[in-house]
């Protein structure tokens, strides 16, 4: 088949890249310009393992080309995907400006019967209002179809999402449109569940709202773990064992960030507010979050006092592990706060550092190696679970101003750390204060 995807972003790119692998022929359109020449030129924009490699293997054969022109992009395509951002408003409500603007383009310029595939995360009821836009701005005749499907995939591991996700989810009411995109996904294996468009939309947002539901869950019990002696990690451990539960997603830390689901969970609250429903537990999911994202900073605070001055070493600002996407990452405001208070952060991210240049605090200074940021530090705490990070030789810490690490992530195990001279606070589990304990005994 013939397919187009516009939007070139960390959905659209690893969407296109995936159907020309299953040997599709595939035109990537995005209006920046930039990307579009680095892409012809085998460069990838953004990092996600693997993307690289099966981007050029599909350039080299034929399957995968990029441009910059809408007209060009959907002339002759069979189907036409839209993955272009849904980004927050500051209401919280989703801005629909992209996928509205990819929508009348194709109304101005498609000239065959076409399916329009909705990937981007649209609130309920936008699919149908997409289709009568392009109904009523349409300049050629022809029959231009509407379907929701959104994407599940998670950064870090896009490629393989997409090749192994649990479901496919197609929203349509015409058949003839779900068997072609059925056909069109043949090759993954994935089960496909079709419905209706609105309820498609929902799962996408019931999805990531109830899985930031999980997380902020885990966190609050990690919180009430630290109070009463218990141990967060072995809890979710005990909980996951039930079938009925699952472990997946209840992994306590710094809180959930990245560019969906701080912006899902609030576009669904305004997606129940506009029909006069409160969502009041979503609510408190966000709310317990902004807490949680707090939480390194106030520990900090309560085991160092005033922080002006003091060198913190930041180990991690990607929202998550093998991306360098920052958008909505807690080391957004724990640096804030930190340089607020007048301390020198010394920061280390072993992908994300580029990106984090561009949002981040002017007055960071950015380590090329973990042990950099770390000498002389007067603590340190950690964002991201990188595998370095994890992995790290802990006697690194021994070359601190004062030992004191606040591990957002949970990412050593307590025995390991009980066998080093270090102050050690992390979420949900008891604190280890050997340091302290030595010099007292010496
Ligand atoms: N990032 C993720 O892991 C996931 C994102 N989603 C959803 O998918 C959508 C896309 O997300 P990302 O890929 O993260 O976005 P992104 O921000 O990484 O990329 C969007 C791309 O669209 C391009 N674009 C904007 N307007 C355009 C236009 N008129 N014509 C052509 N290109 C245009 C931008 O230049 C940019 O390259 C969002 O609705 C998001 O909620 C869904 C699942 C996973
Ligand atoms: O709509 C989207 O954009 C995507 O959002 C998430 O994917 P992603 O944001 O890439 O990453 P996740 O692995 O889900 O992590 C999100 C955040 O939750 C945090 N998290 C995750 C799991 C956990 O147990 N604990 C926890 O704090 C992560 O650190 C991260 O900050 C969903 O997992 C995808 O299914 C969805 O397609």
């Amino acid at each position: 088949m013939k397919l187009s995807v516009v939007g070139t972003g960390y959905v659209g790119l690893v969407t296109g890249v995936c159907l020309a692998e299953i040997g599709h022929h595939v035109t990537c359109i995005d209006i920046d310009e930039i990307k579009i020449e680095k892409m012809k030129n085998s460069i990838v924009p953004i990092y996600e393992p693997g993307l690289t490699e099966l981007m050029t293997k599909n350039m080299e054969e034929d399957r995968l080309v990029f441009t910059a022109n809408h007209e060009e992009g959907f002339k002759d395509a069979d189907i036409i995907f839209i993955a272009v951002g849904t980004p927050e408003n500051e209401d919280g409500s989703a801005n629909l400006t992209f996928v509205e603007e990819v929508a009348l383009s194709i109304a101005k310029t498609a000239k065959k019967d076409t399916i329009v595939v909705t990937k981007s995360t649209v609130p309920v009821g936008t699919n149908d209002r997409l289709q009568i836009l392009i109904n009523e701005n349409k300049l050629n005749t022809i029959k231009v179809e509407v379907v929701s499907n959104p994407e599940f995939l998670r950064e870090g591991s896009a490629i393989y999402d997409t090749f192994y996700g649990n479901r496919i989810v197609i929203g349509s009411n015409n058949e003839k449109a779900v068997q072609q995109l059925t056909e069109l996904y043949k090759p993954l294996a994935i089960p496909i569940y079709s419905t209706d468009i609105r309820s498609a939309e929902m799962i996408k947002y019931a999805s990531n709202a109830f899985l930031a539901t999980k997380i902020s869950f885990i966190n609050e019990i990690a919180n009430i773990c630290e109070r009463v002696g218990a141990d967060v990690e072995k809890v979710a451990a005990g909980m996951g064992l039930d079938k009925r539960i699952g472990s997946a997603f209840l992994k306590a830390g710094i809180g959930y960030g990245g560019s969906c689901f701080p912006k899902d969970t609030k576009a669904l609250i305004q997606i129940a507010g506009n029909v006069a429903y409160d969502f009041e537990l979503l609510r408190g999911v966000v709310n317990v979050n902004k807490k949680q994202q707090r939480m390194v900073f106030e520990k900090l605070v309560e085991n160092l006092g005033n922080l002006q001055r003091k060198k913190i070493a930041v180990l991690g600002l990607a929202f998550k592990p093998n991306t360098d996407d920052i958008r909505e990452a807690p080391s957004i405001i724990i640096t804030n706060e930190l340089t607020k208070a007048g301390a020198y952060v010394c920061a280390y991210d072993p992908i994300a550092t580029e990106n984090a240049k561009k949002t981040l605090d002017s007055s960071i200074v950015y380590a090329e190696k973990l042990e950099d940021a770390i000498k002389d530090a007067d603590a340190a705490v950690i964002l991201t679970e990188w595998s370095e990070i994890k992995n790290m030789d802990l006697n690194i810490f021994k070359s601190m101003k004062y030992p004191l690490v606040i591990d957002g992530r949970n990412i050593f195990e307590l025995s390991d750390i009980k066998k080093l001279q270090i102050e050690y606070h992390s979420i949900g589990r008891s604190t280890i204060n050997s340091y302290d304990q030595l010099s007292l005994n010496s």
